[in-house]
């Protein structure tokens, strides 16, 4: 059986990574289990940070690690804020913040110019040194609504409009969210590739 820790803080990246790891039977532990300080996330790309935190991860506890490093992307800015989704409205900020931060970003931006894209990359390392990390990236296509809506999720979910479903990301369900999103797919690219190397 598989053990591993899940490199993050965040109880909603939690809840998603141990949704799909946990029935294949894989003994997944989140961090939290541990008191050890968060990583920096000095990185400059979703890679280089999924990276430090899934080595940091893996230094602390002596087991294999998962990271996610993720964020949201959109066009009428440049892909801000990108990795810097978790901080866009300063330190200590909540999902609100962030959220009220980029509506008003977006403020004068037209349904037509709404256009982002969630990214999340998935690092996994067998030990604090391996050489040869997993790393898997996911994407998803959407609009910033113009208001939020819906109350599943997390983060940026109730903002995050699908046209070709008429509700945002925090009006699916756990399983319809896996299915489409930037994790559920990195996910199921890992799950295939770590079963392929053992
Ligand atoms: O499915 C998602 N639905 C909505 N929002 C999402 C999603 N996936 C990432 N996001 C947002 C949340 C946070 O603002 C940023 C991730 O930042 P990121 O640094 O990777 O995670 P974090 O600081 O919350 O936890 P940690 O670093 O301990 O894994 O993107
Ligand atoms: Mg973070």
């Amino acid at each position: 059986m598989h053990e591993l820790v899940l490199a993050t803080s965040n109880k909603g990246k939690v809840a998603e990574l141990e949704g799909l790891l946990k029935p294949l039977g894989w003994q997944v532990k989140p961090q939290s289990q541990w008191n050890f300080a968060e990583a920096e996330e000095t990185g400059l790309t979703f890679v280089e940070n999924a990276i430090l935190k899934a080595r940091h991860a893996a230094q602390h506890t002596g087991l294999p690690a998962l990271a996610d490093d993720s964020g949201l992307a959109v066009a009428a800015l440049q892909g801000a804020p990108g990795i810097y989704s978790a901080r866009y409205a300063g330190p200590g900020c909540t999902d609100q913040d962030n959220i009220n931060k980029l509506l008003s970003a977006l403020k004068d931006t037209p349904e037509a110019e709404r256009h982002a894209s969630f990214h999340c990359v998935l690092a996994y390392l067998r030990h604090a040194s391996d050489p040869t990390p997993i790393i898997c990236h996911g994407r998803w296509d959407g609009i910033i609504a113009a208001a939020p809506r819906g109350e599943q999720g997390f983060g940026y979910d109730p903002i995050f409009w699908l046209p070709d479903r008429h509700c945002t990301a925090a009006q699916l369900s756990t399983e319809q969210k896996q299915q489409l999103s930037h994790r559920g797919k990195a996910l199921r690219q890992f799950v295939a590739q770590l079963q392929a190397s053992l």
